[in-house]
């Protein structure tokens, strides 16, 4: 039992210990890990929603600038030809300063209020004289003001955006208009203002006008393409500026900023896969990693040596408590040091549990060995001692003593009396007797004493004394009381012990036979009381 407990008890606490710190610092750690993902992953995502936001915010602004700038030079262009309407020759002029002005424009041309051309720049276009009733004209005619058209495909057959200015005389009179195309499919001016911004890892931006048409794209091909439902498109459409998760038309999960041109309606979009931006997120994730771990590590040090201070006297006790039987247990339990209230409690709870256990152990020793009646020791003993003295081949003489008529004794004035003349022989025995003999009560009314290192005669004598004794005093009610004892001595009779009771208990019985009240030697009766 005491052997179980103490296992459980080390095998349990120690690893429990250890095994909880250790899973408490585990899930800490790898917590904090997720958290701290989850943290920077939010922050990479905001920041690159943010900055393409940002992003788009400026390109609308430039896109902005670039149609105000345009309309400028158109209006310029228009005040200087109206003057000179009349002139084809300087109208060519004026064109082709404004086509090589900048490069804002693919193409310049000038129309009459009826929508002919009058003039191209590049001359070589093959318009001049042409009536040209493209939705970009039409609507110029129309309205005679500063425009931007939207995208359709010209008489030459290129996607184009027109933006367009009047041209009114001094007078006030309508005479014209002068226009400039920017070729959507062609190199154009927005690949010079947007293109330069294009990123590498999958970053783009497109503009749409707010039919949903690709005015410009990266990927030249995709320029004139309508693009069906797109949460982005849907929000930048209706004049938003903001930032959103979302799928885009080919599955891809995109970081999207988007801003309106406000003039035009059209809609610019920048955007970037989220897996792009959330590629720094592993190297950061390491870094983390890097500096968590010695910390980490250093926890779990000392989780180990706080579990093994707090489990060691608790080990102690265990280990010891295995050897409760011994006497010494006491002392090691007292010598482990229990830090902590409960190990002390534990402690003090074991040493009061080892003293009574080895009170109850004295005290059952004690209950084995002596006769409880009289207080000598019992038969078991005086195997006991005859079987050592016999090993180690000592000396000894063994005196069988016999309460003579004891029956009578009981019978005439009961047992209680009878008990108390076995314990009145006793006391005698013990008084005539030294203190290293050995006295037991092996029977009812019949007594051994074994004497060591004694010579036969000297064992004779000790018989006699006692014999006399006895029958010398009287014990209240019975009278006198005499006893019968048988002498045999070891070598000198026998040398085996077995052999030296048997010839004491038969030298008894002949004392008795021969009277009573009487020592007899072994063989040989050696001397009558009587
Ligand atoms: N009071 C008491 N009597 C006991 C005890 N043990 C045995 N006796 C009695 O001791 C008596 C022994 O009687 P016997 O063996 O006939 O021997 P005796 O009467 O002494 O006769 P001899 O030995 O021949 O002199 C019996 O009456 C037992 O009942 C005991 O513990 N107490």
């Amino acid at each position: 039992m005491n052997r179980v407990l103490a296992s459980v008890f080390r095998v349990d606490l120690h690893r429990l210990i250890l095994l909880m710190a250790v899973s408490v610092a585990l899930f800490t750690l790898a917590n904090g890990l997720y958290a701290s993902y989850r943290v920077q992953r939010q922050i990479l995502i905001d920041n690159t929603l943010e900055s393409n936001r940002a992003y788009a915010v400026k390109l609308a602004a430039i896109t902005q600038n670039f149609l105000d700038e345009a309309h400028q030079q158109l209006a310029y262009s228009a005040a200087m030809a109206a003057g000179q309407f009349g002139s084809r020759e300087r109208l060519q002029r004026e064109a082709e300063r404004l086509h090589r002005q900048s490069d804002n424009f693919n193409s310049v041309l000038f129309f009459d209020a009826s929508g002919r051309v009058l003039v191209t720049a590049p001359e070589t276009l093959p318009l001049r004289d042409q009536v040209l009733n493209t939705p970009g004209v039409s609507e110029a005619l129309l309205e005679r003001r500063l425009l931007v058209s939207q995208p359709y495909v010209s008489t030459l057959g290129n996607l184009l955006v027109f933006i367009s200015a009047p041209v009114i005389d001094g007078t006030g009179r309508y005479l014209g208009l002068v226009g400039g195309t920017i070729y959507l499919k062609q190199q154009n001016v927005l690949h010079s203002l947007l293109g330069e911004q294009y990123y590498r890892d999958g970053s783009y931006l497109y503009v749409v006008d707010y039919t949903r048409r690709l005015l410009y794209h990266p990927e030249i091909t995709r320029v004139g393409e309508q693009i069906g439902a797109n949460q982005v498109i849907d929000a930048v459409l209706r004049g938003q500026v903001g930032q959103m998760s979302a799928r885009n038309s080919q599955g891809t999960d995109m970081l999207a900023g988007y801003a309106a041109v406000p003039e035009t309606g059209w809609g610019v979009v920048v955007q970037r896969p989220l897996h792009a931006a959330l590629a720094p997120l592993d190297a950061l994730m390491l870094d983390v990693l890097r500096n968590t771990l010695p910390l980490a590590l250093l926890t779990m040090l000392f989780i180990w040596w706080f579990a093994r201070l707090v489990s060691l006297p608790l080990q102690q006790l265990a280990d010891h408590v295995r050897e409760l039987e011994q006497p010494t247990v006491a002392g090691y339990i007292r010598g482990v040091h229990s830090w902590y209230f409960e190990s002390a409690e534990l402690k003090r709870a074991l040493l009061v549990g080892i003293d009574l256990l080895h009170q109850r152990i004295s005290q059952l020793a004690r209950d084995v060995q002596l006769d409880p009646l009289t207080g000598l020791c019992n038969r078991r003993v005086s195997e006991n001692v005859l079987a050592t003295w016999q090993a180690e081949q000592r000396v000894f003489a063994a005196v069988f003593l016999d309460i003579d008529w004891f029956k009578q004794i009981n019978d005439t004035y009961g047992h209680d009396i009878g008990d108390q003349v076995l314990q009145h022989l006793a006391r005698l025995i013990r008084e005539c007797t030294r203190d290293v003999d050995v006295l037991c009560r092996t029977g009812g009314e019949e007594f051994l004493i074994l004497l060591p290192d004694i010579t036969p005669d000297a064992a004779l004598l000790i018989a006699e004394r006692l014999c006399r004794q006895i029958a010398r005093g009287t014990i209240d009610p019975v009278g006198q009381v005499t006893v019968s004892l048988g002498v045999a001595h070891c070598p000198f009779h026998a040398s085996e012990a077995g052999a030296v009771l048997k010839a004491a208990d038969r030298a008894m019985y002949q004392a008795k036979r021969s009277g009573r009240n009487r020592v007899a030697v072994a063989r040989t009766v050696l001397h009558d009381i009587a």
